[in-house]
């Protein structure tokens, strides 16, 4: 039996969300505050499940940080390997701007945000092998020396038989080039067994448009991955298997509050179904139910549903 279900591999950062709806961010004034950062949503997501998650992150040494470290506390998150960063870096601040339910967008501060200089010396061997899967998020490869750290802590899971999940979590900002995106995200992809993102997502791995899901997934069977996600926002999700199979994952209708959100909470109800074996079909819709609650709230991780409310969504609708 290991320690921990999982272990998300990234930043834990601050949303500071619109209160006020239907206006640009210029005109906005009360933003609320809550924890963020793709992996941080993930690993609160997946511990709100039930599962047993920890995380590898690194954050300011101030009020922010201790914010973060408390609510993932809080929710179940173990968080020994949550360092703060003794060179004074910041925490990364995320403003969201809610314009109408379907036009939002993010606007990340992050110039040298503490996560991005997660080390190899941050974390150790024995924390990942106590975990059956380690999640790596890809916008910690955009830079060094988070990047060294990311791919050294896939390189431990891989060698003592833990489970890599790479999500592209693809943030422009903090990369330098389309070629550079390319080249990491390809990297990583082809090493891990399951990969997560959208349709955009692979298309920055690919460094180019016009792929077909079929194309890009069949080229990443050629290494190491047996399972890939293709997310298509309001159309839904495609998962693909080694052996052939592809599975269809519809939406559950709700009354969208906001877009962002949807991809952490997807992978949390996605890997939750999927860790205590229910099948790919259902891990699709406990993802896709997972998200139609978060985009119908206010946060991306506060938001995260219980086991209960995913199943209600889906029996309701299935009804
Ligand atoms: N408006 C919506 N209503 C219901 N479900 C949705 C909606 N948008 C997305 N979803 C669900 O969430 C999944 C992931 O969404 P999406 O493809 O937008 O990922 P993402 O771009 O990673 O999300 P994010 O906006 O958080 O970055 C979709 O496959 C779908 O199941
Ligand atoms: O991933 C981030 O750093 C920002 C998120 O916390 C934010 O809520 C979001 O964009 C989720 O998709």
């Amino acid at each position: 039996m290991k320690k921990l279900d999982i272990i998300t591999f990234g930043r834990a950062a601050v949303d500071l969300n619109a209160v006020e709806y239907n206006m640009p961010m210029e005109e906005t004034m009360t933003f609320k505050k809550y924890v963020g950062g793709s992996p941080a949503n993930i690993a609160i997501g997946t511990s709100k499940l039930g599962l047993k998650a920890g995380m590898i992150a690194k954050v300011s040494d101030d009020q922010h940080g201790n914010f973060v470290i408390d609510y993932m506390n809080k929710v179940g998150v173990e968080t020994s390997s949550i360092k703060k960063d003794t060179e004074g870096r910041k925490i990364g601040l995320t403003f969201t701007e809610i314009k109408s339910p379907e036009e939002c967008s993010i606007l990340m501060y992050r110039d040298q945000a503490a996560d991005l200089y997660l080390s190899v010396d941050d974390f150790n061997e024995d924390y990942i092998k106590s975990a059956e899967t380690l999640l790596i998020s890809g916008t910690a490869l955009s830079q060094s020396p988070s990047r060294e750290a990311a791919l050294h802590a896939m390189d431990i899971a891989k060698k003592n038989g833990v489970e890599v999940i790479f999500e592209l979590d693809y943030r422009p900002y903090t990369w330098k080039s389309e070629a550079e995106t390319s080249v990491y995200m390809s990297l990583a992809a082809r090493s891990a067994d399951i990969v997560i993102g959208t349709r955009d997502e692979f298309n920055v791995l690919e460094n180019s448009e016009g792929n077909s899901d079929e194309e890009s997934v069949q080229e990443l069977f050629n290494y190491s991955p047996h399972l890939v996600v293709v997310k298509h926002g309001v159309k839904g999700s495609k998962a693909f298997t080694r052996d052939g199979e592809v599975i269809e994952g519809d939406i559950y209708k709700t009354q969208v509050l906001k877009t962002f959100g949807a991809g952490d909470s997807f992978a949390s109800g996605f890997i939750y179904a999927l860790k205590k074996e229910k099948g790919i079909q259902e891990a699709l819709k406990y993802g896709s139910a997972a998200a139609s609650i978060v985009v119908s709230k206010h946060s991306s991780s506060d938001a995260m549903p219980t086991v209960e409310e995913i199943e209600q969504l889906i029996h309701s609708q299935e009804g």
